[in-house]
């Protein structure tokens, strides 16, 4: 009846597991709480739930985004704590439980934070920026939300009800075969992936489509913020990439489930297949990864320099070509696993000239930022201490992508140390820079600048504390994965590493302190106009929040940096003399629901609880049947509700200086330090 689900699979077994069981059951259990004492579960329900609305979607993703970040954090500290005192003995974690925690670490890092954290950035932000009223396919959104909440559902029970994988973030076979891993935890994994990684395909196409076709009048692709650019980008990027990793995760699943050979070697399998495969993905992924932030830092170094951004066009052929390139490199992720040397050459080649397009939007920011007038507002913060941290860890990529120093360093921790030094200074600092942006937009008031700066100190100086160690470690011959060592020079560099990881578990507490304080003293900071930075970009052209709607009345792009144009020409402040009647698309239960049978259907295939499988693949068809055939799927807001609303907005009345007027110091109204 329930498969091989029994009582066995809850963490009796450890005192470590269970108190990671216990946290995850209590912090479910707070939630729940919550919402019961506030009263709040119809709220939750109608406004957030069902919402279709991109903003909405957006912040919830950015909310699952930063739980994971806690849940990945997590994992990342017991890692640091059990190397600073394992050696030459066990530690406190037993190697099949290390292993498990550095798979789901890399696991919600990437998939469960990272992704969230910049779909939510492209939900809230590039809809507006293009001058749209929303996506393009406003229930699809829901889904891929839903489907992705789905996944880092099923990651999270994982730590309940049974186990986790060992076999790593990329779960090579033979390890993750049925022969070496016979228990659930491969099958977590999977399943994790292939539900959530169909919502990030949804994702892509959408945003394809939206970027495509929802461009305000006038908005042609060389007038599109440099955000915008990226999210596009990205968007094909995922659309093209994410289809492999579910096929891969589904032959691995077949191999497991039905014995068919696609990656053991016996009856005509190869595991090279999986490999490449999943890296025909997973190099990609790291461009969607740190791509979205290139647009972040992007928008908030023109804002903070007062100046437009220097080579536009340089930035945006750049952002195609890493997009192009990305897909033609994936091989310096095996160099040593027998390819000849001419392959190993092109691929190695192929790596290096990433460099140059990436380069050359490194001396872009730095050309915008230089005679700026800079305001060193938190976003900025970021932004500097990514650009100089993310050159080191770029060039120590372009040393691995060299193959004879590749076979000296492959899986050592200088890896580690470099693609940390990608993933932290490059992709996570520009969603920090993004949040503290685009904070005003989403929730109406700014955040506190204070603690956004303390949280930046603190991670920056954890960061170098916690990874530079790892290069160091690498030469000296430390490789990854290591739950023990017996080698005595290496403990002061891995406690050096656990030093660095506890400052930055105070600068996370930074960051929740800057959102309660930000809360709590929400009437001093609020954002009447809409445009608290002096915006350059359409999405400050609407109001903070934004309605419904975002704009009463489609803009008319008439140049790049809209807004900053109808700055300069006065028509920010004219109010529209006729509105008409707008139709939005309805909320509706059914992403939810939807993600709710994927997670089941997850769940009971973990299980090999087919029955109830085969229930929700019914199920999943019977909703999307029911949901096609309803043609009541959109409501009206009427021209006089959105007169209303508009009539009491207060427009922007700052004033863009030209970029003469900002390098010669004498440019007019400007937001400065303290007093925006
Ligand atoms: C956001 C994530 C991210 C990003 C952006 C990158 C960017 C790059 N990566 Fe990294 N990489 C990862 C995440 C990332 N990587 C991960 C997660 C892994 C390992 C996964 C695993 O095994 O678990 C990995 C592994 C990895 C390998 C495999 C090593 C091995 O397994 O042995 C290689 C080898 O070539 C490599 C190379 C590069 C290069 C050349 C770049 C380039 O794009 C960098 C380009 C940038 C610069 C160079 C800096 C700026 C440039 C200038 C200022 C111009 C002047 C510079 C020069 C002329 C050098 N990476
Ligand atoms: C916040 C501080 C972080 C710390 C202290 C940290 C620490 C660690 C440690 C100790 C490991 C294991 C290294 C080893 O194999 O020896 C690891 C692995 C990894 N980390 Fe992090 N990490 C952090 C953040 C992140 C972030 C933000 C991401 C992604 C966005 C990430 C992605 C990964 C991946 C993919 C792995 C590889 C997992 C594997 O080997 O299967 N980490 N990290
Ligand atoms: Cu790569």
């Amino acid at each position: 009846m329930l498969g091989r689900l029994t009582i066995d699979a809850l963490p009796f077994y450890s005192w470590v597991a269970m108190a990671g069981a216990g946290v995850t059951v209590l912090g479910g259990l707070i939630v729940v709480g919550l919402l019961t004492y506030f009263k709040a579960w119809r709220y939750f329900w109608t406004e957030w739930v069902t919402s279709v609305d991109h903003k909405k979607i957006g912040i919830m993703y950015i909310v699952l985004a930063l739980v994971m970040l806690l849940r990945g954090f997590i994992d990342a500290i017991m890692m640091r704590a059990q190397q600073a005192f394992a050696l030459n003995s066990e530690g406190y974690l037993p190697p099949d439980h290390f292993e498990q925690i550095f798979s789901s670490h890399g696991t919600i890092m990437v998939f469960f934070m990272a992704m969230p954290f910049l779909t939510g950035l492209f939900n809230i932000v590039a809809p507006q920026q293009i001058g749209a009223r929303d996506v393009a396919f406003p229930f699809l959104n829901s889904v891929s939300f839903w489907l992705t909440a789905a996944g880092a559902g099923l990651v999270l029970i994982s730590l309940v009800i049974g186990k986790f994988s060992e076999a790593g973030w990329t779960g090579y076979p033979p390890f993750s075969g049925i022969e070496y891993s016979p228990g659930v935890g491969v099958d977590y994994w999977i399943w994790a992936l292939a539900v959530s990684g169909v919502g990030s395909t949804l994702t892509g196409i959408n945003f394809v489509v939206t970027i495509l076709k929802k461009r305000a009048p006038g908005m042609t692709l060389m007038r599109m913020p440099m955000f915008s650019w990226t999210t596009l980008v990205v968007s094909l990027l995922m659309a093209f990439a994410f289809p492999a990793l579910t096929v891969v995760a589904i032959q691995l699943g077949l191999d497991r489930y039905l014995e068919f050979h696609f990656f053991t070697n016996g009856d005509g399998g190869n595991m090279m297949n999986f490999a490449n495969l999943l890296w025909i993905w997973g190099h990609p992924e790291v461009y969607i990864l740190i791509l979205p932030a290139f647009g972040v830092y992007s928008e908030v170094v023109a804002t903070f320099s007062g100046k437009r951004l220097f080579g536009y066009d340089s930035l945006v052929y750049a952002t195609g070509c890493i997009g192009i390139l990305s897909f033609t490199v994936w091989l310096h992720h095996f160099f040593t696993m027998g390819s000849s040397a001419n392959v190993n050459a092109f691929f190695g080649i192929a790596t290096m000239v990433i460099a140059v397009p990436t380069g050359v939007k490194v001396f872009d920011w730095l050309f915008t930022m230089y005679r700026g007038r800079i305001v060193f507002h938190p976003s900025m913060y970021w932004t500097i201490g990514f650009i100089v941290t993310f050159v080191i860890g770029g060039v120590s990529g372009v040393l691995l992508a060299l193959p004879p120093a590749d076979y000296l360093m492959h899986n050592s921790t200088f890896l580690v140390a470099h693609f940390h030094n990608m993933l932290i200074p490059g992709a996570l600092f520009g969603y920090f820079a993004g949040m503290n942006y685009w904070f005003p937009k989403a929730f109406g008031f700014k955040l506190n600048e204070t603690w956004g700066i303390r949280a930046f100190w603190f991670w920056i100086i954890g960061f170098y504390l916690a990874f530079m160690p790892l290069y160091v470690l690498g030469f000296m011959g430390m490789v990854r994965r290591m739950e023990h060592y017996n080698v005595p020079e290496w403990q002061p560099y891995l406690q050096v590493a656990a030093i660095g990881a506890v400052l930055i578990l105070i600068g996370i507490g930074c960051i929740i302190m800057q959102l309660i304080v930000s809360v709590r003293d929400r009437a001093q900071n609020m954002d009447v106009t809409g445009d608290p930075w002096n915006g350059r970009t359409l999405e400050w052209a609407t109001a903070s929040p934004p309605a419904p709607y975002n704009f009463a009345v489609l803009p008319q792009v008439k140049d790049l940096d809209a807004f900053a144009d109808m700055k300069r020409r006065g028509v920010v402040a004219a109010k529209p003399t006729q509105y008409e009647d707008i139709h939005m698309p309805k909320s509706t239960g059914a992403g939810v629901i939807l993600g709710g049978l994927g997670f089941l259907l997850g769940f009971a295939m973990i299980w090999h609880i087919y029955w109830l499988a085969a229930l929700c693949l019914v199920a999943v068809l019977a909703v999307l049947i029911i949901r096609c055939s309803n043609d009541d799927d959109e409501y009206t807001i009427t021209a006089a509700e959105v007169e209303a609303f508009e009539r009491t907005r207060v427009y922007s009345t700052l004033t863009i200086p030209s970029d003469a007027e900002v390098a010669g110091g004498t440019a007019g109204k400007q937001p400065q330090p303290g007093n925006i």
